[in-house]
């Protein structure tokens, strides 16, 4: 794909780059855009019910593509943000809003599935298994730091970390998108740090423990300018950036390497559950393991889940698509 999307209808709040504004973009805003429109044509049906919104500059242009496929189809959605920002995003663009607490319970859908549970459960017929649980989102988009050849993900960088695993655990599948620049071998190859989301009153013990799993010099992110003291996330919490040596994957693990720490080196599984032990850590923003809405346990193996697909807006204006190795591992320049 090298030509750049079409310019969409203008949406209520939303700046639609037109005309001269939509050459003024920079390459790689341009790369993110084309990008997004990629991955929303792939990845949303129009029969879809719930969708997730996730953090960033780069979903900004998933929401622009989204809207234009206007308000016939995308009124009878419900859009799921991550976090306050993607909150004030669907609002402003004029998308029906709304909330990872408060999907229906299956049985409440009028789907073939709820249906049939809901009529087994009432006339006392085996249970399918669905009791109790809640509708899944049909697809979630978010943006990312870094993500590796395997489709793990650095994610936080903007301070949204614990309310994106958490849209992105209740999705059946989950969609990266970003620009050339986030695309590396492995995890902290150019990102440098992995974003921690603490309680606040635990950093110095966090602190300590990070520099005893091999981390050099773990700080707590400050608002610079725009805010005096560390940065508060929308759930009250602290970020703590984390440096480490780069990550392995997991079919790096042979031939002796163990990936668990030792000599300073960890397999990106191992150090995600490894953080995720400490008390007073909320979130780690490490994305990895399997899909999440459509497996049992989804949100029960501490890594939420990395994408089935991820979008990479070229520098030559291509957009690369990445496909975990699960659903194929297939590698395209469409
Ligand atoms: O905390 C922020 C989120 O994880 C973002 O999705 C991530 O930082 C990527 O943001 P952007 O699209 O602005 O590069």
């Amino acid at each position: 794909m090298s030509s750049n999307p079409p310019v969409p209808p203008a949406a209520a709040g939303i700046a639609v780059p037109t005309g001269a504004a939509y050459k003024s973009l920079s390459p790689i805003e341009a790369a993110k855009r084309r990008a997004a429109y990629k991955a929303v044509e792939d990845h949303f049906d129009t029969s879809y019910r719930y969708i997730g919104i996730g953090s960033g500059s780069t979903v900004v242009y998933v929401v622009e593509a989204i809207v234009a496929k206007g308000r016939d189809v995308t009124s009878k959605m419900a859009f799921i943000p991550t976090g306050d920002q993607s909150k004030q995003l669907i609002i402003e663009a004029g998308l029906p809003l709304g909330s990872i607490d408060s999907l229906p319970p299956v049985e409440d859908v009028p789907s073939e599935m709820g249906r049939e549970n809901a009529l087994h459960v009432a006339t006392g017929q085996q249970d399918l298994g669905l009791k109790g649980k809640r509708e899944s989102l049909d697809v979630a988009f978010d943006g990312a730091d870094e993500i590796d050849e395997d489709l793990n993900c650095i994610k936080g960088g903007g301070a949204c970390l614990f309310q994106e695993k958490l849209v992105a655990t209740s999705a059946k599948k989950f969609i990266c998108v970003a620009d050339s620049r986030k695309l590396q071998p492995r995890l902290l190859t150019s990102w440098k740090t992995i974003p921690i989301e603490i309680a606040p009153l635990a950093a110095p013990t966090i602190k300590r423990i990070l520099i005893t799993l091999g981390s050099p010099d773990p700080r707590i992110r400050q608002g610079g300018s725009a805010k005096a003291g560390p940065v508060v996330t929308d759930n009250g919490m602290w970020i703590m950036d984390a440096p480490f040596s780069p990550l392995l994957i997991s079919d790096d693990i042979k031939d002796g390497v163990k990936g668990d720490g030792t000599d300073g080196i960890w397999e990106v599984h191992q150090l995600g559950r490894r953080i995720k032990r400490i008390v007073g850590v909320l979130e780690v923003g490490l994305f990895y393991g399997r899909n999440g809405g459509q497996v049992a346990n989804a949100g029960e193996e501490g890594g939420g889940q990395k994408p089935v697909a991820a979008y990479f807006g070229m520098e030559n204006g291509e957009v690369e698509v990445r496909v975990a190795k699960e659903f194929g591992g297939i590698k395209s320049r469409p």
